[in-house]
Parts: C-alpha cells; sequence; structure tokens
C-alpha cells in the first residue's frame, strides 16, 4: 500500500501516474488537509482518503508531498506512528533527509525525491538520493514507483537543491519562455492562437530533437543559424541582454532558495 501524505499538485500528478501504471485504486490511499479536496480525489480516482495518522500506520511507503513549510507539522504528527522498516519518500524542496530522519524513529529509511509537473504526462524527470538508512532496496522501490511516469535518476543528495533548481523548476523556465517568445509573435502582429501553436510546435520539435538526435544542443542551434541570417540576428540580441548570464544567476538563486527552504 502507498500512501501520499498531502495530495496537492504533485500528489495528485503522481497518484494519477501510478494508476495509469496499473496499480488499482486499492493499493493507493491518499491524504488531504480540506474535505472538498479529498471528495475530489475519491471520486476522480477512486482511491481511499485518510488521516495522516490512518496513512502512516498502514501504508508500506509514504510520500510526503506537502509544501517544505509543512514539512516539520505533518512529520511531527505521523513520527510516533510510524513503524520502522516503512519506506518514506520526501518529494519536498529543500527539504533533507536529515530533516526527515530527525523527526522520525531511528531508522527509519528515507529517499529524498525532485520530481516536476510533467509527471502528468508520463515525461517527469525524477532525481532521488538515499538518507542514511535508505539502501538499494529502497532505491529500487522509489525508481519502480517514478520510471512508469519518466526518467529517474540517482544523484547524491549534495546535488538536490541543483536538481530542483533545473529540473524540478525547469518547466516553468521553458513555458516562461513561450510566453515572451508569443508576446514577441503579438508584438509583430501575429494573432494569439497561430503565435502559440508555432511557438509550442517549435518547442515540442526542438525538446524531440534534442531527447533524439543524440546531438549536442550547441550543434543543434548552429544548424538553425545560417550566416548573415535570420537567428544570429536574434542571437546577438540575447547576448547583448545578458541572457545566458540572467539563466546562470537564476538558476543559482533558485538552488540558493531551496537551500532556506527547510529552515522554514
Ligand atoms: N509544483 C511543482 O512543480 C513541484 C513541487 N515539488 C514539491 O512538491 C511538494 C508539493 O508541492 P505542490 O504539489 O506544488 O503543492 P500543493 O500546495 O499543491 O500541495 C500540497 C498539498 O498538501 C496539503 N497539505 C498541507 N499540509 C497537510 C497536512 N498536514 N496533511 C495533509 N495534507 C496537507 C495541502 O493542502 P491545502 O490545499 O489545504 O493547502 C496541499 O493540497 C512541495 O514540497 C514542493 O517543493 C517538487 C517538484 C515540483
Ligand atoms: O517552486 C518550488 O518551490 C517548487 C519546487 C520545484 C518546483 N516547484
Amino acid at each position: 500500500m502507498i500512501a501520499i501524505l498531502g495530495a496537492g499538485k504533485m500528489g495528485e500528478a503522481l497518484l494519477s501516474g501510478v494508476l495509469r501504471a496499473g496499480r488499482r485504486p486499492a493499493e493507493l490511499m491518499a491524504t488531504v488537509r480540506r474535505e472538498e479536496r479529498g471528495a475530489l480525489l475519491r471520486e476522480r480516482y477512486g482511491v481511499e482518503i485518510v488521516t495522516n495518522v490512518e496513512a502512516a500506520r498502514t501504508a508500506s511507503t509514504l510520500v510526503l508531498a506537502v509544501k517544505p513549510q509543512d514539512m516539520g507539522t505533518l512529520l511531527d504528527e505521523i513520527a510516533p506512528h510510524v513503524p520502522s522498516g516503512r519506506l518514506v519518500i520526501s518529494m519536498a524542496a529543500g527539504i533533507t533527509t536529515g530533516f526527515v530522519e530527525e523527526r522520525l524513529p531511528a531508522g527509519v529509511p528515507v529517499v529524498r525525491v525532485m520530481s516536476n509537473t510533467p509527471v502528468l504526462v508520463d515525461q517527469a524527470m525524477s532525481v532521488i538520493s538515499p538518507g542514511s538508512h535508505a539502501g538499494e532496496e529502497h532505491l529500487k522501490l522509489a525508481e519502480e514507483l517514478l520510471s512508469p511516469v519518466g526518467k529517474v535518476l540517482r544523484i547524491p543528495e549534495s546535488l538536490q537543491d541543483a536538481a530542483t533548481a533545473l529540473s524540478g523548476s525547469g518547466p516553468a523556465y521553458f513555458y516562461y519562455l513561450v510566453e515572451a517568445m508569443v508576446d514577441a509573435g503579438i508584438l509583430l502582429g501575429m494573432p494569439r492562437a497561430a503565435a502559440l501553436e508555432m511557438v509550442i510546435q517549435s518547442a515540442v520539435g526542438a525538446a524531440v530533437m534534442l531527447r533524439d538526435s543524440g546531438e549536442h544542443p550547441v550543434l543543434l542551434r548552429e544548424a538553425v543559424t545560417s550566416p548573415g541570417g535570420t537567428t544570429i540576428a536574434a542571437i546577438r540580441e540575447l547576448e547583448k541582454h545578458g541572457v545566458r548570464a540572467a539563466v546562470l544567476e537564476a538558476i543559482e538563486a533558485a538552488r540558493d532558495r531551496g537551500r532556506e527552504l527547510a529552515g522554514g
């Protein structure tokens, strides 16, 4: 039995993915803070909605999917009810395995995960790191849970905040770029719907080429950039406005914010 504690956006996305992957609703339970949210999840997925304490007592795997700021309260609530040998998977940004371990009974295996919203379309990037009591079998269980909804990579926990900044937040940067490109289309007199269609299909085409061609992104970009052509005129402006430096600083800021989150 897998319990998702705090089934909000990410928790629901994982719940739906695990069901798409073939698990039965009876193998899953979820917890929520608001009753109406519980009713919605029960109706949508047919899973049992229970209290955090019931989930802690019953499920063999506990997936903690509350916001980092709510993690301390949740752990304090469930700690007296988590039997040893239960696997605890934490999905929260910034929360270290040490933070979770020190609030739970000694020896509970903890795996830290950073996933992203493309879980919803089985295209997530999930990175996992073991806590001090988690072994190979716990990492395998986490991989079994996450691999049907996307890619899974093992990384040292010291890189988790960087991964949060890169791939956890990553989809937001691409959406932001799409927004900005659509605005540019509007500026150039393009109808909004047409601009959106062109930008989205360009993004999908570029993403599939990046994933499937095996080519380095620099080579793919060079193939688009004709001598004396249009693309280089755009690239000159991107460089002039420091877009690359802005990306480096933005992702570093996201990493730093992740480091702050466990502190509240
Ligand atoms: N959104 C994203 O792209 C990503 C998020 N994450 C991480 O995933 C976690 C969840 O984020 P996200 O899904 O966006 O946030 P949400 O706010 O959508 O989900 C968290 C849910 O937990 C519920 N909750 C809070 N406290 C409790 C409690 N004590 N018992 C039961 N339920 C509780 C909240 O209820 P209520 O609705 O009443 O507040 C909410 O529905 C975060 O830790 C975040 O860092 C990781 C990767 C990507
Ligand atoms: O913005 C956040 O804090 C969360 C973590 C990664 C993506 N969203």
